[in-house]
C-alpha cells in the first residue's frame, strides 16, 4: 500500500505521516529531507542555491546518508534554501527515482511532500493533501523553533511561511496543489489526534473503495 500526503509547510503532514505509518505497519519518507540535504550540501560548500550548475551538481551527488543529520536538515535557512532548488527541474529529476523506489518496496509506504499525489506517486492507494491557515501554521511553526531556542519574531515566522506557500505553488515544474483524488484534511481546528483519527478515515474509506 502507497500512501501520499502532500500539503503546506507546518500543516502537518510529516506529524501525521510518522503515525500513519506506524499505524499501517508502513515505511516512511519525508521527501523534503531531500531538497533540504541538496540544498544543505550547496550551503556547506559555499555556493549559491541561486546557481543552477551548484545545486544540480549536489542533487546528482545526494546519497541516502545525508538524510540522517536531520536537526540540521531542518534548521529555518534550510528550509528556505530548499524551495530554491525544488524549483529545478533538473534536481527534480535527480532525486524522483529514490523517492520512487522506496515507495516500490513492499509493502509499501507513506511518503509525505508537496507533489507526491501528482507526480512521485500518481497511483498511490490513498492521497491526503493536508492544510491549516497560514496563521495556524506559522503558530505551530514558531512554537516548535522556540522550543528548539529560537527567539525568531512570530511575524517573522509567517512571512516566511507565505513566501514559502507563494514559491512552492506558482514553480513551473510540481508545484504544490492537491491531486484531482485527494482527499482535502483542513487541520487548522484539529490537534493531532482529531487530525489523526481524520486521516485514518479518510484512507480506511479510499482502501474499502479500492
Ligand atoms: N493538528 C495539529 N495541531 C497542532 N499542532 C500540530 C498539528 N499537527 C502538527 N502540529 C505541530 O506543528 C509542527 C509542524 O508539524 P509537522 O508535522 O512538522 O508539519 P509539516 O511536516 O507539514 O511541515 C510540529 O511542531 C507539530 O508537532
Ligand atoms: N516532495 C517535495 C517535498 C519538499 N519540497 C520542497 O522542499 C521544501 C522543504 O520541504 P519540507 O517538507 O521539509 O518543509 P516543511 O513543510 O517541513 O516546512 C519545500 O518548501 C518545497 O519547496 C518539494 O518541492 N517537493
Amino acid at each position: 500500500m502507497i500512501i501520499a500526503i502532500d500539503g503546506p509547510a507546518a500543516s502537518g503532514k510529516g506529524t501525521l505521516a510518522k503515525r500513519i505509518a506506524a499505524h499501517f505497519g508502513l515505511r516512511r519518507l519525508d521527501t523534503g529531507l531531500l531538497y533540504r540535504a541538496v540544498a544543505r550540501a550547496v550551503l556547506e560548500s559555499g555556493g549559491d542555491v541561486e546557481d543552477p550548475g551548484h545545486r544540480r551538481d549536489a542533487a546528482k551527488r545526494l546519497d541516502a546518508a545525508a538524510l540522517r543529520d536531520e536537526a540540521a536538515l531542518r534548521q529555518p535557512g534550510v528550509g528556505e534554501a530548499a524551495s530554491i532548488v525544488a524549483a529545478d527541474p533538473e534536481v527534480r529529476s535527480a532525486v524522483l527515482a529514490f523517492q520512487r523506489d522506496f515507495a516500490a518496496v513492499p509493502p509499501g509506504a507513506v511518503l509525505d511532500g508537496r507533489d507526491i499525489g501528482t507526480v512521485v506517486c500518481p497511483c498511490a492507494d490513498a492521497k491526503l493533501f493536508v492544510t491549516a491557515s497560514a496563521e495556524a501554521r506559522a503558530e505551530r511553526r514558531w512554537r516548535e523553533m522556540v522550543a528548539g531556542g529560537s527567539d525568531a519574531a512570530p511575524e517573522q515566522v509567517l512571512a516566511d511561511i507565505r513566501r514559502r506557500d507563494a514559491r512552492d505553488t506558482s514553480r513551473a515544474v510540481s508545484p504544490l496543489r492537491p491531486a484531482d483524488d485527494a482527499h482535502l484534511l483542513d487541520t487548522t481546528d484539529l490537534d493531532i489526534e482529531a487530525a489523526f483519527r481524520a486521516a485514518v478515515d479518510l484512507i480506511s474509506g479510499s482502501q474499502a473503495a479500492i
